[in-house]
């Protein structure tokens, strides 16, 4: 059901980006923001540079790169949805300090990737990329050379989280002995074994699968260095992040031989766009799988995620609700009925919440509900008024030193 606001919806602009699913559209229209604009592909950073300054809402898979750029000629931006889980596309700090609240569907597409990736450990054990790419050539290889059972082999999983965890369950499903390296101490569920050191997992582990978010410490976490540590004859799977492996020392594993296969959905440059043609030096090897990406890419997935991140950046224009957000203070927030709710959005320092209690108290505007939430430098105060003059007041807040943004709704 739309809800009223103090804006009118239509003068909103939604750009909506790399094929979302479209049921996102349609839930923007569906509460009156008519004005979206959807494109099947990503906008490079020049296009986005042109682009961005009309949208006051952006929403991107992993393609589009959301630089510091680009947000300072997001003008109207008031919010961005990243379709997915990983917002390394962002420049989450940039868009903080603006006052941009970045959203993203952090569990919806997790099971498709645990899936994707247990199918994949499955094949590569029976080496059946080779065969099938051998067969399609019309060669006969009919051997049980190098075919391995899951059962009994050890998984090791490098980032044992939302991902980690799911396909660390499938794979005791089919009898395998799972092992996890993490930074953090995890709660281990099934068998699982944590261990404490990146090369104890390599060393005994015969698929290893990477599933760690993309951060300055997993950049190259699989360099030579670890790839070498890995067992003669072990599989490597990586459908985390591109800048994770080091593809040039993963090819010379597989052209030594030490490796006997590896599936890689992710890479550290990705074609834009499906008719780009995609280059990499695995493309030589008939027993590594490479997937342009679509760990998370199922119909099942992609509609969840669009229907999570449009409801989270809907609900932020509407009500003010910032709950999962990944760069922004975090605030549940009950409907605002017959009430005005003002959102002060400022940087985070001492007296700024004094001052905005002292406008409301000399403009005789009374509060009904206060909620209070910083995160590092922001601070994010949004205050619920039942009566006196709430635009007045809204005027002289944005006057407060260190005031980012400010907005009223009703
Ligand atoms: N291929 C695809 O289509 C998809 C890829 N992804 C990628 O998978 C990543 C993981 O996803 P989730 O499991 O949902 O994330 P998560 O945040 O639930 O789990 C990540 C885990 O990695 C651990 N970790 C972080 N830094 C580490 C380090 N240096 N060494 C070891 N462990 C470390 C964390 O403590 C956490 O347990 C995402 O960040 C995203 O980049 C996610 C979905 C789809
Ligand atoms: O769907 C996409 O474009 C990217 C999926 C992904 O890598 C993620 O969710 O982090």
């Amino acid at each position: 059901m739309p809800t009223n606001t103090s804006y009118n919806k239509q003068d909103l602009k939604v750009l909506l980006l790399e094929g979302v699913h479209p049921v996102a559209e349609d839930i923007f229209r569906r509460d009156g923001y008519d004005n979206v604009t959807y494109h099947k592909t990503a906008l490079s950073e020049s296009e986005l540079l042109d682009t961005i300054r009309d949208y006051h809402f952006i929403g991107i898979r992993s393609r589009s790169q959301l630089t510091e750029s680009v947000l300072n000629a997001a003008n109207k931006l008031v919010a961005v949805g990243c379709f997915c889980i990983g917002t390394n596309q962002v420049n989450l700090d940039a868009a903080q300090s603006r006052g941009i609240p970045v959203f993203n569907a952090p569990y919806s597409n997790t099971r498709s990737v645990a899936e994707l990736v247990l199918g994949e450990m499955i094949m590569l054990l029976r080496g059946i990329p080779a065969k099938n790419a051998a067969a399609h050539r019309g060669e006969w290889h009919k051997s049980a050379a190098q075919s391995n059972e899951a059962r009994g082999k050890t998984l090791g999983i490098i980032g044992y989280g939302h991902i980690g965890t799911q396909l660390g369950i499938l794979a005791e499903g089919i009898g395998m002995k799972v092992r996890f390296f993490d930074i953090e101490n995890k709660l281990t569920l099934g068998n699982a074994e944590q261990v404490a050191e990146l090369n104890d997992l390599l060393s005994s582990s015969d698929v290893v699968s990477l599933h760690v978010p993309e951060t300055p410490e997993t950049k190259g976490m699989m360099g030579q260095t670890q790839i070498a540590q890995m067992k003669q004859d072990s599989i490597l799977i990586n459908a985390s992040r591109g800048t994770v492996v080091d593809i040039d020392a993963l090819a010379q594993a597989l052209e030594d031989k030490r490796l006997a296969g590896a599936a890689i959905d992710v890479f550290p440059t990705e074609p834009k766009s499906n008719s780009e043609e995609f280059q990499s030096p695995l493309r030589a090897f008939d027993n590594v799988i490479l997937t342009p990406h679509i760990g998370g890419s199922t119909q099942e997935a992609q509609e969840n995620i669009a229907i999570e991140v449009a409801d989270k950046m809907i609900k932020y224009s509407n009500n003010g609700s910032t709950m999962s957000a990944v760069n922004f203070p975090q605030v549940s927030l009950p409907e605002h009925d017959n009430r005005h709710r003002i959102l002060h959005i400022h940087h985070n320092r001492p007296g700024v919440l004094t001052q905005i209690n002292q406008i409301l108290s000399e403009n005789n505007v009374n509060i009904s509900g206060q909620y209070l939430q910083t995160q590092g430098d922001l601070g994010y105060v949004v205050t619920d008024i039942e009566d006196g003059s709430s635009q007045t007041a809204l005027d002289k807040m944005r006057q407060i030193e260190g005031t980012i943004r400010a907005r009223i709704l009703y």
